[in-house]
């Protein structure tokens, strides 16, 4: 056990370090300045820190296809490096966040084209990105829509939003995280529920199961999702993403191994510079001026 304190000591400053190199000015990716086929992205906030990606795909209701995901990639790695933006909103339409990975462009895959291509393996981008990512979801996120807001740190719903695994009528089961994230998420039978019978369950009963942990009326989704992007921002980038990895660490550690994670991250920030600045805010009684150092 004292061999893997050390572990995570190593890798809560190695982290910290990482991230000290990041670059303080980074490419700014806005939605008139790419070209996305798939997709729309954009940078707001009162302090320009929050970039919000839009799933663009309105006739297919943002199924997701290889190029929508590639271009979802490159946004999120281009968000990730980018020292001004604390938060990424991930959202879709009014009617859909995400109604699945395309039917019609995965129907001809083989076995064999599947595990020689690792099919899916490139599409969990979302899941790699070291900072806090919202998903705002309004109306289907089904299948790999679902899949894709778990992937995401915190799910803020539309009251008309609607969660389901169907892959099962396709005669197929989920790929990326509908077994394995639903069921820590929310339990053994609920899951199997979801998964067996296909069945959706609306944005009420994803808040009753802890899925999502708002829901919000539609029109104010994103406006809301947007504000807590900037709570998050006002804190230091750098503590959030060590905060984010102590609590994705509970996904998959012992509780043992995970509190001694959490204490060795706890003691990692005491030599950082916006540990000592929040500190001494707080007894100067003025707002703390993070510098991610
Ligand atoms: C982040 C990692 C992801 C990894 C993915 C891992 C593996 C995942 C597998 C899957 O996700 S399998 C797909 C699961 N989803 C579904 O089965 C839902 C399919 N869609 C529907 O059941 C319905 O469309 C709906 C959501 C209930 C809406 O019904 P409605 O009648 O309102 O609209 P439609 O006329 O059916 O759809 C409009 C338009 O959109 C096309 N479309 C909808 N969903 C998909 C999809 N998943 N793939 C491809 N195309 C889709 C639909 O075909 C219509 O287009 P046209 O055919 O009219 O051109």
């Amino acid at each position: 056990m004292a061999n893997i304190a050390k572990l995570f000591t190593v890798r809560a400053n190695t982290l910290l370090q990482a991230a000290a190199r990041q670059p303080q000015v980074a490419t700014r990716f806005s939605s008139t300045a790419n070209n996305w086929e798939f997709i729309k992205t954009e940078v707001t906030g009162e302090k320009n820190n929050v970039a919000v990606i839009t799933l663009n795909r309105p006739k297919a209701l943002n199924a997701l296809c290889n190029g929508l995901m590639k271009e979802l990639s490159t946004a999120l790695k281009a968000y990730g490096k980018d020292a001004n933006i604390s938060a990424i909103v991930l959202t879709g339409s009014e009617k859909a966040f995400a109604a699945g990975a395309d039917i019609k462009e995965m129907a001809p895959n083989t076995y064999s084209q599947c595990i020689q291509g690792n099919f899916l393996n490139d599409w969990t981008e979302v899941a790699r990105t070291q900072k806090p990512i919202i998903a705002a979801v309004n109306g289907y996120a089904l299948g790999g829509g679902c899949e894709l807001a778990m992937m995401c740190d915190i799910i803020y719903a539309g009251d008309k939003a609607k969660f389901g695994q169907p892959e099962i009528a396709l005669g197929t089961i989920p790929g990326a995280g509908g077994t394995q994230r639903l069921t820590r998420v929310v339990g053994k039978s609920k899951a199997m529920e979801m998964c067996l019978t296909g069945n959706m369950i609306n944005a009420q009963e994803a808040e009753k199961v802890g899925l999502v942990s708002k829901v919000i009326p539609a029109d104010q989704l994103l406006g809301e999702a947007v504000k807590l992007g900037e709570k998050i921002g006002t804190h230091s980038n750098l503590i959030v993403q060590l905060c984010k990895e102590a609590v994705n660490i509970a996904y998959e550690t012992t509780l043992e191994e995970g509190l001694k994670f959490e204490r060795r991250t706890n003691h990692a920030t005491f030599s950082t510079a916006d540990r000592k600045e929040g500190m001494q805010a707080f007894v100067e009684k003025r707002p703390a001026k993070f510098t991610s150092e």
